[in-house]
Order: structure tokens, then C-alpha cells, then sequence
């Protein structure tokens, strides 16, 4: 049995569109600082899988802005606990402002898989482009990639990233969870979206879909 390993239940929903048997484990793994994702994913997974002693998945995501060289990214979390996500939108868009340019961000997700065992080698970066058929500029893309995460005696983890990127908007929407009312993606914001348009563009939907394929190979 697979186990996504979070206290986030808005990831775990979104998880269980991808993946048939999964089990939603509230671990508060401990989250190392790093400035990129990758790290905090894989480390969280070696320590839950230490801890669970089955197959483990670790997501850990965040709202990168391009005004703000990719703040509050893995700080997310806490940025949103403390300024609350409408204040990271005011401040994201006067930040535009001033620049004179669009307040513009990506959503990144990282998701850390461990099963205690090596990997064969990965599959090259995939562009999901847009599902919904429109024709977007590059800036609109939603993309995901897999990484091997594996340093001398440590256990193998196996990342899958996916991103999305999009505008900072005033608040729109009821659905999703965290930033989603203020993220924008092809004028429509990710709260505005129902569950399964947001997973078919979303950083979180993007690197599921690659790791439901390597999965099922498994
Ligand atoms: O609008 C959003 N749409 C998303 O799809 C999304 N995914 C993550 N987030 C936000 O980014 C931070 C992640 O922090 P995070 O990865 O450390 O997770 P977390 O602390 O919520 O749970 P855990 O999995 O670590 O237990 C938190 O502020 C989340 O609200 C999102 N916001």
C-alpha cells in the first residue's frame, strides 16, 4: 500500500484522483530549510518511510513570484500561516506595479517517492503543455520532470517536479485550497477551476500524472 505522507488534506484529495490505493498519513516529517524543493521532498521521505516502513510519497509544494526572485517558495507554508495569502497577492501585484510588469508566479510541486529500493534509470523531462487544447504562450506552460535523489549511504528517493505559471490576481473562487484564489492560469484562477481542471494543468496534477506512470511500472 502506497502512503502520501502529509497533514495537508487539499493534497490529499488532488492525490487520490492519480492514484487508485492510496493512504493518506498524517506525519509531520521534519521540513530541512533549502532555498528549491527537491531537498525537503526527499528528505521528509526517507524519514517517513523510516517511520512507516512501506512505500512512501512526500509533496511538498510552494508559490513561487517572479517580482519577489521566487519568495515565499518552500516558505510558503509559513508566509501563508503568518501574512495570509491575500497580503502575498497585494504585495505581489504593488510589487508589479512599481516594475511597471505583470505580477507573475509559478506554482512548483515536488513529490519525493521512497520504497526503500534503487531505480532504474529515469525518463527524460516531459511538457505537458496545456490540456485544455488552448494555445498558450510558453508562459502559461505546465511542465514536470524526475530527478534521481541519491547521495553515497543515504536511501534512493525518486523526485517527480511539476510546475505551472500564471498571474497574481485579487482573490477569485471558492475551490482548492492555500493560494489558489489569487493564482491565475489562462484567466481563469485555480479556485475558480472544479478538482479535475485543476489537476489536468496544476504543478501537484503534473507530477502525479508522472509518477502514476512510473508507478504502474513499478
Ligand atoms: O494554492 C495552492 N494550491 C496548491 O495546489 C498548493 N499546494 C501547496 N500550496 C501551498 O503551498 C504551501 C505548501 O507547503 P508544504 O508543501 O510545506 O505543505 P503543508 O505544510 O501544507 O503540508 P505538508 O504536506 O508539509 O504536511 C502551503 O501554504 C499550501 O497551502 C498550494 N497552494
Amino acid at each position: 500500500m502506497l502512503h502520501y505522507v502529509t497533514t495537508n488534506e487539499g493534497k490529499v484529495r488532488e492525490a487520490e484522483e492519480y492514484l487508485d490505493e492510496v493512504r493518506a498519513v498524517d506525519f509531520d516529517y521534519t521540513e530541512v530549510q533549502a532555498d528549491d524543493l527537491g531537498p525537503i521532498a526527499a528528505r521528509g521521505a526517507r524519514e517517513a518511510y523510516a517511520h512507516v516502513g512501506d512505500p512512501v510519497l512526500v509533496d511538498d509544494a510552494g508559490l513561487f513570484v517572479d517580482g519577489f526572485d521566487g519568495f515565499p517558495g518552500p516558505y510558503s507554508a509559513y508566509v501563508e500561516e503568518t501574512l495570509g495569502v491575500e497580503r502575498v497577492g497585494d504585495l505581489a501585484r504593488d510589487r508589479a506595479e512599481e516594475t511597471g510588469e505583470t505580477p507573475r508566479a509559478q506554482f512548483k510541486c515536488t513529490i519525493a517517492y521512497c520504497d526503500g529500493e534503487d531505480f532504474a534509470a529515469t525518463p527524460d523531462a516531459v511538457d505537458y503543455g496545456d490540456r485544455r487544447g488552448h494555445d498558450l504562450s510558453a508562459d502559461d506552460r505546465a511542465t514536470a520532470s524526475t530527478t534521481d535523489s541519491v547521495v553515497a549511504g543515504d536511501v534512493p528517493v525518486k523526485l517527480f517536479e511539476g510546475r505551472v505559471r500564471g498571474r497574481i490576481v485579487e482573490p477569485r473562487g471558492e475551490g482548492g485550497f492555500g493560494y489558489d484564489p489569487i493564482f491565475e492560469h489562462d484567466g481563469t484562477t485555480l479556485a475558480e477551476m472544479s478538482a479535475a481542471e485543476k489537476n489536468a494543468i496544476s504543478h501537484r496534477g503534473r507530477a502525479l500524472a508522472t509518477f502514476a506512470e512510473f508507478y504502474a511500472e513499478r
